[in-house]
């Protein structure tokens, strides 16, 4: 497993504003669909492309094109949802697939109460989306079940990480064709597992706190 930061000022101005308590749900909204166009913009460095032929005006000439099928992406329901459309705006001819998941607040435990995603994804490229990874358990049971259909390697695009989440996943996905992309590994967890500083939790500040 690798774990790469994306190191820019933009990124960085924007993750502060995003963490204010003070950013409204619509600038919460439009700021992380921004981060996540930054951070695409490194994840994608290894989609995969293939030499394609073309005729310019003037003349004939190579190029490249994404290679079919094209890569599925995976928003995380609720908070993953945010991020869809930054990504892709990046990537519009990516396939789309969902995975809804909550985190019990009291066993921490991650529980998935959605899923729309192809039956075989064998070879498949994938793009998870998910700005928050406290514990890891969320990540981790998406990725086990991805790699459980099939897939060859997953991306993960996050805005924060925990370091005692990024270490449970490092333990346990040890080898495996997994890449975490970051806006930042924040300090530590609290005693109720939210990250701090953090930004709060992420599907209320997008959609609104629900019973
Ligand atoms: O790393 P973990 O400890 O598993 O926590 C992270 C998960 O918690 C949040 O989702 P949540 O369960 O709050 O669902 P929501 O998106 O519907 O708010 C977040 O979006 C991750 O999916
Ligand atoms: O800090 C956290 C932890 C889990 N889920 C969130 O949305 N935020
Ligand atoms: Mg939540």
């Amino acid at each position: 497993m690798r774990v790469l930061v994306v190191d820019h000022p933009l990124v960085a101005h924007k993750l502060t504003v995003l963490r204010d308590k003070e950013t409204s749900s619509p600038v919460f909204r439009l700021l992380t669909e921004e981060l996540v166009t930054l951070l695409a913009y490194e994840a994608t460095r290894d989609v995969r492309v293939e030499t394609v032929h073309i005729e310019t005006p003037v003349t004939r000439t190579e190029g490249t094109g994404l290679v079919k099928p094209t890569p599925l992406v995976v928003p995380i329901l609720r908070a993953g949802l945010g991020m869809l459309e930054g990504m892709t705006r990046l990537v519009p001819t990516a396939e789309v697939g969902f995975l809804g998941m909550a985190r019990n607040e009291e066993t921490l435990e991650a529980i998935t109460y959605a899923e729309r995603l192809p039956d075989d994804l064998t070879g498949r490229q994938v793009f998870v989306l998910d700005p928050m990874l406290a514990t890891g358990g969320t990540l981790r049971e998406a990725i086990k079940f991805l790699f459980a259909r099939g897939a060859a390697d997953i991306t993960c695009i996050c805005l924060l990480a925990a370091p005692e989440g990024l270490a449970t996943l490092q333990e346990e996905l040890d080898g495996r064709n997994v890449t975490i992309v970051l806006a930042s590994i924040d300090e530590k967890l609290n005693e109720k597992s939210y990250i701090v500083p953090g930004l709060g939790d992420a599907g209320d500040r997008l959609y609104g706190v629900v019973g």
